[in-house]
């Protein structure tokens, strides 16, 4: 199977231009299923980087106690409680994981999507959970992306010993599943079980805890506008990447911290659409 590369060429072709007649409804609304006491932090950062790759809303779901942190920091991003899983009309896409926990009450959360229609990212916790309790892939009759890096692979799948195993696996995985895998490392790599791709962006400044919950927002983010999952990863892996390369301008790779690089989508954004004009 060819591998090919996730480069500006294929962005390209893949990015489309926000139209100026748009409204906020036009961008969908993401909602994202992240945080707990100890990880308020996954949430947040996920929450930026979603609303920083255009969604039109956002709302984000967690333990009610720690509403204040995020009303204090992402003034953009709506509020809901667990009971938001009953009505999932309001809402395009959903991602789930980062920072939740592998509790019994986070373990609901995933239960609660069997009936969901939606598209939606499967990362971090939300991965372990299906690995702990042995969730049955055929409860997912939705389109969905798994984001996992090497070990949240591994407690999927098995163990592996190289990359290069990872990899046939996760395509065979992508295809029995229907689903697409964002196989996470120096060089990300991408199955939806018939094309494989690998991504030539990103830097060692985002070997740090927080990257990855960037990534599942910036995903959830373009699922929400309607990316079909292929499209969206391939946009969301890239535009990750390319935001931490320009803030290596501004930092090294030891300095960088993901809030720098979600600020920086921005200039990613710019970039993809100085090369499309
Ligand atoms: N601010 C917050 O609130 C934050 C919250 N977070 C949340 O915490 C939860 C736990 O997530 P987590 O990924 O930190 O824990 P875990 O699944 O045990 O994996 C860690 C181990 O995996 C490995 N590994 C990783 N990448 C690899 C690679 N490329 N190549 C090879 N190995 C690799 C590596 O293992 P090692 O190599 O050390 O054996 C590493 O030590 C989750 O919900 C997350 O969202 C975090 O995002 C941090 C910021
Ligand atoms: N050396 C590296 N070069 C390029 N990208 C990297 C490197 N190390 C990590 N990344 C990227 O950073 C992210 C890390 O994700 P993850 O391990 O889930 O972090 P966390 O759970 O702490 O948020 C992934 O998108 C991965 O591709
Ligand atoms: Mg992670």
């Amino acid at each position: 199977m060819e591998l090919l590369k996730i480069d500006l060429n294929c962005i390209k072709n893949t990015y489309k231009k926000r139209p100026c007649d748009s409204n906020k409804g036009t961008h969908g609304h993401a909602l994202l299923i992240a945080g707990s006491s100890n990880k308020m932090g996954a949430a947040i950062i996920a929450s930026k980087a979603c609303l920083r790759s255009g969604v039109g809303l956002l709302t984000v779901a967690f333990y009610p106690e720690n509403k204040s942190v995020l009303f204090n920091s992402i003034p953009e991003a709506m509020y809901a409680n667990s009971c938001v899983m009953n009505d999932l009309s309001p809402y395009q896409a959903i991602g789930i994981g980062p920072g939740i926990g592998v509790d019994e009450i986070s373990l609901q959360y995933i239960y609660q999507l069997y009936e969901n229609k939606l598209p939606v990212v499967f990362d971090a916790d939300a991965l372990n959970l299906i690995a702990n309790y042995k969730i049955d892939w055929n409860n997912f009759n939705f389109p969905f992306v798994l984001t996992p890096h090497p070990k949240e692979f591994d407690r999927l799948f098995g163990e592996h010993d190289s990359e290069s195993e990872r990899r046939s696996i996760a395509i065979q995985k992508a295809a029995a599943l229907n689903c697409v895998i964002v196989l996470k490392g120096h060089k990300t790599f991408i199955t939806d079980g018939i094309h494989t791709f690998e991504n030539t962006t990103g830097n060692s400044g985002l070997a740090k805890g927080g990257s990855g919950d960037a990534l599942t927002g910036m995903i959830t983010s373009f699922l929400a506008q309607g990316y079909t999952t292929l499209e969206a990863t391939k946009l969301g892996v890239y535009l990750h990447g390319l935001a931490a390369d320009i803030t290596l301008e501004t930092q090294s790779e030891e300095s960088m911290l993901i809030t720098d690089v979600i600020e920086n989508i921005g200039l990613a954004f710019k970039h993809l659409n100085s090369k499309i004009q």
